[in-house]
């Protein structure tokens, strides 16, 4: 037993009651023996470089957090130059770093925009001095006025064919960007969308390469108004990254800093499109949602693991005698708030692997003209990321509450967590834009249409609209086709409802409108049952470790259990399943939690995380959380002196006058 009743044993202890081959459930969640063997390489140069230190990132200014920033990101580029990483290395490097800044944009967004939408000459100008970090480039779509509808931007993009460039300008207040990562203080260049106006005609939104600020001494050019918007949310968190505004007041730019590859203004000032879908415009955001989605299951897997591990530690009540309290891993209250969120780590997981697969195969198509699948593509990427993103920010709050007081200190590291996380339900739009094309499905399986793909479960129409559930026990629900007909019924019942309910409407945007609440519930079943599919199809391969997949399993049929019991008014409404077997499913999930409790966390080890990255003095691999908590407390800046500044002028002459008033 450690110092100051700490139980470091107790970890071990949990760890040797595990059913399954840690090593082996590593590799199922990184991908790969290789993946493993990167990610912790990786890990561990990060945690063993003092630069990369975050343990007082919340006590500082927010000057102090930006340089701090700053001072990572050119250090972490040293380390990548100096040590040639690999672009895998390099990104999973940043990673660990673990602190939001204009790198992000620039890697996430500056460099897919233009390999999205710039020509192969515009690549080969932009892209080098890019990769080099000669520029550094952010993502400037969003304004004031608006952000979720991108038609309705304000900033003007005015073609001058006297002088063979653009004049790029924002009219109002209003079309000022606002928000754009990066932006505020370390760009150099922009990728700006913006209305293209040529031969007096607005040919909608475009996207344009804006220097804006010097590369000599790092001040806004002519015509260029920049700055950050302000703190953020949460102490710290993300307020490392310099979201910033931008105004220009007609500043020009050659004619070929239009990203050209979808569309392009000639010499004379034609404005000609090619046979590219517009819709590509959007391509960069199609990339960046999927993105978000593998990055929702990392940082909920970090919640649940420092939930995990302290509340094998935690002890309350129990024990009348003066004997040892009951682990609060123990209590099934605990467990049945827990376990979801753990399993939901490891669904997020697999989908979001499943979701970086679809992504490449699309661009793959797409760069044979193949443009089928695109609509799919923006479905599922623009729908998982908001379900998941939505889900992982209550997951890190619940996470939160399960550690009780502790939870919210500090050094648990959850508030950091959950403040840097929780924008990510709103960037890259909230919208389940998924809802317009189930309707799409809908309309065409009626014509006959057999859908693919992630729907082609609803060119089953006939059967999924009548079936009936033959689950009769509780172990019936341990059977994945149970479980996967009932999730079918149930998302495609709810579109098929919705499709009725607009054809009754007086026209199909008044239906749209009216229904939105409707379709987006219908939405939200339909990208569930995605995640459910990929999980079960990822227990259909080969995974290898004694125990694995039997762990796999469990995890699977409790995420889905769990998500059929808090939806339960959904699966009972459209008559999938009975009230009877709605139990049997809440008994199966209670039996299942007890056999995840002894495994419960070697499961979170498996996610391999570092002290250093989980940054949270709960979520220790020792598990001695006592004596950390109580050597972080000192750290603060409050306890630098025993008398605090401001006794002189405040206490002291208070407590002097309440003397006096008693004596009276
Ligand atoms: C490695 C690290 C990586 C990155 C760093 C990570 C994090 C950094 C932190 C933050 C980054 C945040 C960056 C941002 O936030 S950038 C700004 C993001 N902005 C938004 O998300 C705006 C949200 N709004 C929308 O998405 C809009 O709904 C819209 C799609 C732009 C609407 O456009 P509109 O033209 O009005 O379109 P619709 O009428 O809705 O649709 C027309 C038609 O097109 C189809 N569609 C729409 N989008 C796409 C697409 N992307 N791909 C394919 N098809 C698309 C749509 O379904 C519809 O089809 P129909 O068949 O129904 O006509
Ligand atoms: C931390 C952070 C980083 C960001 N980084 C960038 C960046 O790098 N580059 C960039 O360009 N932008 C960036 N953004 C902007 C971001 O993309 C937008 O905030 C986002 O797209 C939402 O737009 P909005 O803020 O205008 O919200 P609004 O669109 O005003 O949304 C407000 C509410 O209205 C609802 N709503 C909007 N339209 C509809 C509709 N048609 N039907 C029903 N409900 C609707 C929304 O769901 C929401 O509930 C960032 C934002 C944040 C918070």
């Amino acid at each position: 037993m450690a110092d100051g009743g700490g139980e470091p044993d107790q970890l071990a202890g949990e760890r040797a009651t595990a059913q399954f081959d840690v090593d082996g459930m590593k590799v199922a969640w990184a991908g790969s023996r290789h993946a493993v063997e990167v990610a912790d390489r990786m890990a561990r140069l990060v945690a063993s470089d003092p630069v990369f230190r975050k343990d007082t990132r919340t006590m500082l200014s927010r000057k102090e957090l930006f340089k701090d920033t700053l001072k990572k990101a050119a250090h972490a580029w040293k380390r990548i130059v100096e040590l040639r990483l690999t672009e895998e290395e390099a990104n999973l490097l940043r990673l660990y770093v673990d602190q939001p800044g204009y790198v992000d944009l620039h890697w996430g967004m500056f460099v897919p925009a233009i390999k999205g939408q710039g020509t192969e000459e515009q690549q080969k100008k932009w892209l080098p001095m890019a990769y080099k970090f000669q520029i550094i480039g952010c993502y400037a779509q969003t304004e004031l006025g608006h952000g979720s509808n991108v038609q309705g931007l304000e900033t003007t993009a005015t073609f001058d064919p006297s002088a063979d460039e653009f004049v790029m300008h924002s009219p109002t207040l209003t079309s000022s960007k606002w928000w754009p990562g990066g932006l505020g203080k370390a760009s150099t260049h922009a990728v700006v969308y913006a209305r293209l106006i040529t031969e007096g005609k607005d040919y909608g939104i475009h996207g344009f390469i804006v220097q804006l600020r010097s590369l000599d001494d790092h001040s806004p050019l002519p015509g260029v108004t920049l700055g950050d918007i302000g703190g953020k949310f949460g102490s710290g968190a993300y307020n490392s990254m310099d979201n910033g505004v931008l105004r220009f007041d007609h500043v020009r730019i050659p004619r070929d800093q239009m990203l050209m590859r979808l569309s392009q203004v000639t010499r004379e000032g034609k404005y000609v499109h090619s046979d590219v879908p517009k819709q590509l415009l959007y391509g960069t955001m199609v990339y960046v949602r999927q993105t978000i989605v593998a990055d929702a299951s990392k940082a909920l897997s970090r919640a649940v693991c420092i939930a995990v591990r302290y509340s094998a530690i935690r002890k309350q009540f129990g024990s009348q005698d003066g004997g040892p309290e009951t682990q609060v891993l123990n209590y099934k209250t605990q467990q049945s708030r827990l376990f979801p969120l753990l399993a939901s780590a490891y669904a997020y997981r697999f989908v979001g692997q499943w979701l970086k697969w679809l992504y490449t195969d699309v661009t793959q198509k797409l760069e044979a003209k193949d443009y089928s699948t695109l609509p799919e593509a923006h479905a599922c990427t623009a729908g998982l990321k908001s379900v998941t993103t939505s889900a992982t920010a209550d997951a890190i709050e619940e996470c939160r509450k399960l550690c009780g007081g502790h939870g919210y200190l500090n050094s648990s590291g959850l508030p950091e967590l959950f403040a840097v996380y929780v924008p990510a339900c709103t960037y890259e739009g909230d919208n389940v834009q998924v809802a317009r094309f189930l309707m799409k499905t809908v309309a065409q399986v009626a014509t006959g249409k057999q859908p693919v793909g992630t729907i082609a479960y609803m060119g089953n129409i006939q059967h999924l609209m009548q079936c009936k559930s033959a689950v009769n026990t509780a172990e019936d629900w341990l059977n994945p086709a149970a479980i996967k007909e009932v999730f079918e019924a149930r998302a495609l019942r709810m579109a098929v409802n919705c499709a009725q309910n607009i054809s009754k409407a007086p026209s199909q945007e008044e239906g749209f409108s009216e229904l939105s609440p409707d379709l987006l519930e219908a939405a939200v079943a339909h990208v569930q049952l995605i995640i459910v599919t990929k999980f079960i199809e990822k227990l259909q391969e080969d995974i290898p470790g004694p125990g694995v997949k039997e762990q796999l399993q469990k995890l699977c049929s409790i995420y889905a259990l769990h998500l059929l019991h808090k939806h339960l008014g959904d699966f009972l409404s459209t008559g999938c399943i009975t009230a009877r077997q709605g139990a049997l499913a809440n008994e199966l999930l209670g039996k299942l939690y007890a056999q995840v409790r002894p495994n419960a966390v070697a499961l979170v080890d498996a996610f391999d995380y570092t002290d250093h990255y989980l940054g949270s003095v709960l979520g220790r691999y020792d598990g001695d959380v006592y004596p950390a908590l109580y050597e972080e407390a000192w750290k603060d800046p409050l306890n630098e002196t025993v008398v605090p500044d401001g006794y002189q002028e405040h206490l002291r002459p208070l407590l002097k006058q309440q003397l006096k008033l008693s004596r009276l």
